[in-house]
């Protein structure tokens, strides 16, 4: 299940000055776009803008064709820092995060326990945080934003603190469980190959205030240098 997700003239600002143009993007329903950009582009602000945590200044955001005006159970988002409870447990984590759906205790359990193996972590459903290295804390966030089985993932950075071989391993799963669930993912990210491995099209944010400043589909199959040559200069250009 996935939703559209479409940017109609969004601007935003936090009071004063704006930090991102008017802008119009559509991703469609089961799509994957990478959002690239330098430090302070605005790529967080269109996440958040996205998850209902951001009011947009001008413009409006809808996902499904229904306005956006707070978060909601069919946005998941996954942060770089994973913002888990460490007085629950993995399962207690993402039980959690299924109260607003209203299910009941044991159906709430079941859905956890099911996300948590999706994520490879059915062993660590009873660990609390302390007790998981970073790349286990992130599949608990990662279960977390799948449990409610949302039409649109949004993920800020979220392998942006983990080491090398445990980020490889966390975006195999990540292409693994969007060709399987089939929800649309905007993924924010400073890493153009990250961007190119795991989306179908890479969106370069710039300036101050932000703007798109390209627009690329990413072909399946191996790595494109002439593209990856292009995002690049787009994102050096100021
Ligand atoms: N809550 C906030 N209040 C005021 N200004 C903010 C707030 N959040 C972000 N900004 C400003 O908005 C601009 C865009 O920030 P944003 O976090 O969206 O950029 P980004 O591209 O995601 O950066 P990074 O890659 O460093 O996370 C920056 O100038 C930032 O300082």
């Amino acid at each position: 299940m996935s939703l559209e997700v479409r940017l109609e003239g969004l601007s935003v600002g936090y009071g004063a000055a704006p930090v991102l143009r008017p802008t119009d993007l559509v991703f469609p329903a089961g799509s994957f776009t990478a959002l690239l950009g330098p430090s302070g582009c605005g790529k967080s602000t269109v996440l958040n803008t996205v998850a209902g945590f951001v009011r947009p200044a001008t413009g409006r955001v809808t996902a499904g064709g229904t306005e956006v005006t707070g978060p909601g159970p069919d946005r998941g988002v996954v942060f770089q820092h994973y913002a888990l409870f460490p007085w629950r447990t993995a399962r207690g984590n993402v039980e959690f995060a299924l109260k607003r759906l209203g299910l009941p205790r044991a159906r709430r359990r079941e859905l956890a326990l099911a996300a948590l193996a999706e994520v490879g972590l059915a062993d660590g459903a009873e660990k609390y945080p302390a007790q998981l290295s970073g790349g286990m804390q992130q599949r608990v966030a990662l279960a977390r934003a799948l449990a409610a089985r949302p039409e649109v993932l949004l993920m800020d950075e979220p392998f942006g603190a983990l080491d090398a071989l445990t980020r490889t391993r966390m975006q195999a799963l990540l292409r693994e469980l969007w060709e399987r669930s089939g929800t649309t993912v905007l993924f924010v990210t400073h890493d153009i190959d990250e961007a190119l491995a795991l989306a179908g099209r890479v969106v370069v944010l710039g300036g101050s205030p932000g703007r798109v400043l390209a627009d690329h589909p990413v072909p399946a199959g191996p790595p494109d240098p002439a593209l990856r040559e292009s995002v690049a200069a787009r994102l050096t250009t100021p």
